[in-house]
């Protein structure tokens, strides 16, 4: 598939979901962060709102669920229409399961792990994921600095990949910008969430376009 951004609204203006998903037509998908302020210190959006963004929006919905009861949640986002579906590791309590019931309601399936969540146990995971979402930041809030400390596990999830021939996609999300998407792409991600360095550019489609060319200069 090659490089893709999913640019996150999470700091977009919310109360202008459809028009400010508009404003980016060169995403690859359009990530959307549900907390429900007990998985992380933060409320933003449900279920319903999800709905309704995914039949506004021209590019599928990446769903990244920072939710506690993910095994009773996930799917119903699969069924809403995201085409993306990524529950924590920390919150499900039976990954393989919910991995099978997303990717049965026709999603994709993939799982996050927090910044101090180890990626090895998770080895024998990887064939039931389509992609793996290695956080560069603590879940909960958009605009916070890029932790260098989460490369490692980046690298080791590649490695892991490669091991396997798997396809597994490998996303980073927290404090992408310019200045950190090529640190990420050396480290072997291929799907960049970048919410604030998006839409906090005068030209937000602009920005999605130099943060691919920077992205893939760097993969090469
Ligand atoms: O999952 C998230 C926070 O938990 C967001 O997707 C992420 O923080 C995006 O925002 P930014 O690019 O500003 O860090
Ligand atoms: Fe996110």
């Amino acid at each position: 598939m090659g490089i893709q951004i999913t640019p996150s609204i999470l700091n977009a203006d919310l109360s202008r979901l459809a028009d400010e998903v508009a404003r980016i037509p060169s995403a690859d998908w359009v990530h959307v962060d549900v907390m429900d302020n007990h998985f992380v210190p933060n409320l933003t959006l449900g279920l319903p709102v999800v709905e309704a963004l995914s039949k506004h929006a021209s590019q599928p919905l990446d769903a990244h669920l920072m939710i506690e009861d993910a095994d009773r949640w996930a799917p119903a986002y699969a069924e809403a229409g995201c085409g993306s579906v990524t529950f924590h590791a920390e919150a499900a309590k039976a990954p393989v399961r919910l991995a099978r019931e997303i990717r049965a309601q026709g999603a994709r399936a993939s799982m996050a792990l927090k910044p101090a969540t180890p990626i090895e146990p998770y080895e024998a995971l990887l064939a039931e994921l389509d992609m793996v979402l290695i956080m560069t930041v603590e879940p909960g809030f958009g605009g916070q600095k890029f932790l260098d400390l989460c490369l490692p596990k980046l690298r080791t999830a590649r490695e892991l990949v490669r091991k396997h021939g798997l396809e597994t996609w490998l996303q980073v999300d927290g404090g992408v910008s310019l200045e950190t998407i090529e640190r990420c792409a050396e480290a072997g991600a291929d799907v960049f969430v970048a919410g604030s360095a998006v839409y906090s550019a005068e030209d937000p489609d602009a920005m999605v376009q130099a943060l691919k060319a920077t992205a893939e200069a760097a993969a090469t």
